[in-house]
């Protein structure tokens, strides 16, 4: 028989329990309450046996909460927890092995997405799926799955979203039940040989997400690219061979580093026209030497030099690290001239601001990222650029800028050997395939003219030196892709249209530069005469389409 005098007896149980958790005083105090309701009700009360039923559930409760506790703390002491975030290549690792384990069978939720190159880790790229989406196990429940005898608990939790708008990156914890840090090792070593093995004919180039960048890694868009052969790029004789073999000479020559003391990193900087090969060089040396790459382009202007330098920290040991147009972090000229002009823009309100290069990159901050920490360890940096001559000579002094590749409009061997790689003979045995009678009429093309050797002849000998870009070539081959006889046949009203756009585009430039220079002499005079900055990224827009004319002689292909 219970009685009020009971309350004191349950309320001296409680200090034991406090150890327990937070729940746990809670949970006793309402267990107390129950005893002290049972101690007023019980005498005599038809409810007496319900409360017996309250209290034996309560009772049951606290033993699974005991239980819980008990199993978390097991777990505390006898397992070991590793977190993996997105965006980090262990994160990447450690997704594709779970994959390939088939742990997410018992998954009940999942990511669908329409099949692209960012995420290659999907139940469906396992080929176990038919259909065109790619479908990610969420594991926001954890799984349990066994490896090598121990048991593994994975949990996954999703892009939280930030009080500034953004996301959180994603995270994996990897739970393993051992006492034994090198279980941990083998564990995450074993995923990263999967990881390369499968990805072996591919590239993986990391591409940093403007809207993580104040997380800890900011590379969360990942990319994976057929490896493209070095073959396929067209460069003057040497040019390749030699980069090549400098960079493996670089990375297996850590130890000399070491020795000699100078801090293990080689930066090379590749510039000239837009279209003329420059990335396309980085990827098929990254997929010869097995590297992975972490591109960022500075073109878009939203780097700042806090988000350059996380970026840059986070590229691992062997990684490229690539700033393309790297230009955009120095002032141009024309900005620098109108800067000391003091020419202005109006700002929102409509009051007139000066002008002011934009560089959110300052050429402090870069340099510090090329020079500074963990950035010895191994590390090629490649830069690309349209406009050397705006670099600051602090940036191309060796030690920062090891060597310099120039990169030119094509010549006529490179269109040769262009034309040569979209119509190889493979595909076109003997003579050719568009070359029914009534096309090769149409095309004027004797018998003998037809021969693919003769044709990539005639179609080098049209391409002027130093005129057009690769690209520009490859645009204009792509509209004959099963037609070399008519690719040669047009190719010569093709440079004759193309010369005709870059007249009509240059009569158009020159009349804006002249309205432009008015507009400023009267900004001068006090009118207010406007100029807007980022004119760079206009020019090399304009140059894109085949606007930049550099002279042959800067077209060589140089390696300096
Ligand atoms: N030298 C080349 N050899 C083979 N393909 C080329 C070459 N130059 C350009 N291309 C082709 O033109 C396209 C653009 O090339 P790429 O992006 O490498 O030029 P880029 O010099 O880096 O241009 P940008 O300065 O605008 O970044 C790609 O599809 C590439 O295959």
């Amino acid at each position: 028989m219970g009685s009020p005098k009971s309350l004191p007896e349950t309320a001296a149980f409680a200090p034991h329990t406090s150890g327990l958790g937070s729940w746990f005083p809670s949970s006793l105090m309402g267990i107390s309450s129950i005893f002290g309701a049972l101690g007023l009700l019980s005498v005599g009360s038809s409810l007496g046996s319900s409360l017996k039923l309250l209290i034996l559930g309560s009772l049951l409760e606290l033993g699974r909460r005991l239980a819980q506790w008990l199993f978390q703390r097991f777990r505390f002491q006898y397992s070991i927890t590793a977190q993996f975030t997105d965006g980090d290549p262990a994160y990447e690792w450690i997704v594709l092995f779970i994959t390939q384990e088939h742990v997410w069978k018992r998954s009940r939720e999942f990511a669908v997405t329409a099949k692209n190159s960012e995420r290659k880790w999907s139940v469906n790229t396992q080929q176990l799926l038919e259909g065109n989406a790619d479908y990610v196990p969420m594991y926001q429940i954890p799984q349990l799955f066994k490896w090598r005898g121990y048991w593994i608990d994975i949990k996954r939790t999703t892009n939280a979203p930030l009080a500034n708008g953004s996301q959180a990156p994603a995270n994996i914890y990897i739970t393993i039940y051992t006492l034994d840090m090198k279980v941990l090792s083998a564990f995450v070593e074993e995923a990263r040989e999967r990881y390369v093995e499968v990805n072996r004919p591919h590239l993986v180039v990391h591409l940093m997400d403007p809207h993580r960048m104040r997380h800890r890694s900011p590379w969360v868009n990942v990319k994976h690219k057929l490896r493209r052969p070095l073959s396929s790029i067209i460069l003057p004789a040497g040019v390749l061979d030699s980069l090549v073999q400098d960079a493996q000479e670089f990375l297996q020559s850590e130890d000399w580093y070491t020795s000699a003391g100078i801090p293990h990193r080689r930066g090379y900087l590749l510039h000239g026209p837009p279209g003329t090969g420059k990335t396309s060089t980085i990827y098929a040396l990254a997929g010869v030497l097995n590297l992975e790459i972490f591109s960022l382009s500075l073109a878009s202007n939203v780097v700042d030099d806090i988000t350059l330098q996380q970026a840059a920290s986070t590229v691992p040991k062997h990684g490229i690290f690539l700033i393309e147009d790297i230009d955009c972090a120095f002032p141009s000229r024309e900005e620098q001239e109108e800067h000391a002009l003091g020419a202005s823009v109006p700002d929102p309100s409509g009051t007139q601001q000066r002008v002011g290069p934009p560089r959110l990159v300052t050429l402090s901050g870069l340099l510090n990222v090329i020079d500074g920490v963990g950035s010895e360890e191994g590390r090629l940096f490649f830069a690309t650029t349209n406009y050397i001559d705006r670099l600051d000579p602090a940036f191309l002094r060796p030690g920062r800028v090891d060597r310099k590749i120039e990169y030119g409009l094509a010549t006529s061997n490179q269109a040769r050997a262009l034309f040569v790689r979209f119509f190889p003979e493979e595909r076109f045995p003997g003579v050719l395939s568009a070359s029914d009678d009534e096309d090769a009429t149409k095309a004027k093309a004797t018998p003998e003219q037809r021969s693919l050797a003769s044709l990539a002849e005639q179609f080098a000998q049209a391409i002027p030196d130093g005129e057009f870009s690769t690209a520009d070539l490859q645009g204009y081959l792509l509209g004959f892709k099963t037609q070399p006889v008519e690719a040669v046949a047009g190719v010569k009203a093709w440079v004759e249209r193309e010369r005709e756009e870059r007249r009509a585009r240059e009569v158009r430039e020159e009349e804006r530069r002249v309205k432009r220079e008015r507009g400023q002499g009267q900004g001068q005079g006090g009118s207010g005469g406007t100029r807007v900055p980022g004119r760079k990224h206009e020019r090399k827009a304009e140059a894109e389409v085949g606007g930049a004319v550099p002279s042959v002689s800067e077209s060589a292909g140089k390696v300096e």
